[in-house]
């Protein structure tokens, strides 16, 4: 099962990332979403990024314009219809994914693999939305995709073992590091990651300390490159609060509980750094 062109769908900070390294590696790339204005935000992200790279003499010009030519912008998703893998990062809601898996399964030739960046939701219940839940996996990438090495697989119920041969191997292919998970709410990633954040939030609103004490702890006691409320608006609020009620309602567990201000703060549109307010301000 050769893969050569994929779509991407949804340009955000992780469709964006993703269509970037796949476009470094050489794969032809589709890159989608609902708008063209979010496409040519996708795309002058890119942009950025590879001139940065550029900048600081660890990619040509000519390499650099490689890659962008590689990337075709797309805003009908009829534009499946001839690639081989698509890689869903569009929002993390269950009826959004399932709509559009259930779109792909009849524009997409039978042999395309159709996989999902979502950071936590169960990927057999996508699977089911479509009539091949053999060919349908999890390829969660890590924000920033250009930087992070891991790559977490995840196998949903009836996953074929060629196609997470395939997937693996793609991933191999991106210069990533591919890691095999099962399908439980969260994977490996989110389960023992957002818990942390959500606790640093329930820290901030209990009035422990200040957002950049809980910050300053993290980074200089346990090393951690960002403190959790920095790396939260990283993420995106929104996909935080997302990823909780995955767990919460995923494990029946209280535990799980997602943060009043998180919630409250998701509700006022502060969604972190892409939209320009969360814990911090960006300008
Ligand atoms: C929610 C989920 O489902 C799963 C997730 O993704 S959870 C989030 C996982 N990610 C993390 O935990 C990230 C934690 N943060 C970090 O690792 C680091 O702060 C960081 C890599 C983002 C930045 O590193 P830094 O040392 O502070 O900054 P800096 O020196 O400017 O950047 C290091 C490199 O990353 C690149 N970089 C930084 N931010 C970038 C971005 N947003 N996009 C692309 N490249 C970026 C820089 O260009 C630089 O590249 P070179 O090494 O080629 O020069
Ligand atoms: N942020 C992170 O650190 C990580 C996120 N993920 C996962 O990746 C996915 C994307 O997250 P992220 O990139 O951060 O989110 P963003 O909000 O940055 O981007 C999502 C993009 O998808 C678009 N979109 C929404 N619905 C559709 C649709 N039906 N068809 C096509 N495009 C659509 C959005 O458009 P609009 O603006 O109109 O909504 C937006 O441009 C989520 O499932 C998330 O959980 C995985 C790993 C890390």
């Amino acid at each position: 099962m050769g893969i050569q062109k994929v779509m991407v769908i949804g340009a955000g900070q992780m469709g964006s990332g993703i269509a970037q390294v796949c476009a470094a590696s050489g794969y032809s790339v589709v890159l989608h979403d609902l708008k063209e204005e979010f496409v040519e935000r996708g795309i002058s992200t890119i942009h950025k990024n590879l001139n940065r790279q550029v900048d600081k003499g660890k990619l040509s010009q000519e390499d650099m314009a490689e890659t962008v030519q590689k990337i075709q912008r797309s805003t009908d998703l009829q534009n499946a219809k001839n690639v081989d893998l698509v890689i869903e990062a569009a929002v993390e809601n269950m009826r959004i994914k399932t709509e559009l898996f259930a779109e792909l399964d009849k524009i997409c030739p039978e042999g395309t693999i159709l996989a999902t960046n979502t950071s936590s939701l169960p990927i057999t219940e996508i699977a089911a939305a479509t009539s091949r839940p053999e060919k349908v996996i999890g390829m969660h990438f890590m924000n920033p995709v250009p930087v992070m090495k891991l790559v977490e697989i995840i196998r949903g119920l009836a996953t074929a073992d060629e196609v997470y041969q395939t997937v693996e191997d793609m991933a191999k292919a991106l210069n990533k590091v591919p890691v095999e998970v099962n399908d439980f709410p969260g994977f490996v990633s989110n389960r023992i990651l957002m818990p942390m954040i959500n606790e640093a939030i329930y820290t901030l609103y209990e009035g422990v300390a200040t957002k950049e004490a809980i910050d300053d702890v993290m980074k200089l006691g346990m090393n951690h490159p960002m403190g959790p409320l920095t790396l939260a608006d990283f993420i995106g609020l929104d996909t935080c609060l997302y990823i909780m009620e995955t767990l919460h309602e995923g494990f029946g567990d209280d535990k799980y509980r997602p943060c009043p201000l998180l919630r409250k703060y998701v509700k006022a549109g502060w969604l972190g750094r892409k939209s320009g307010r969360g814990f911090y301000s960006y300008s």
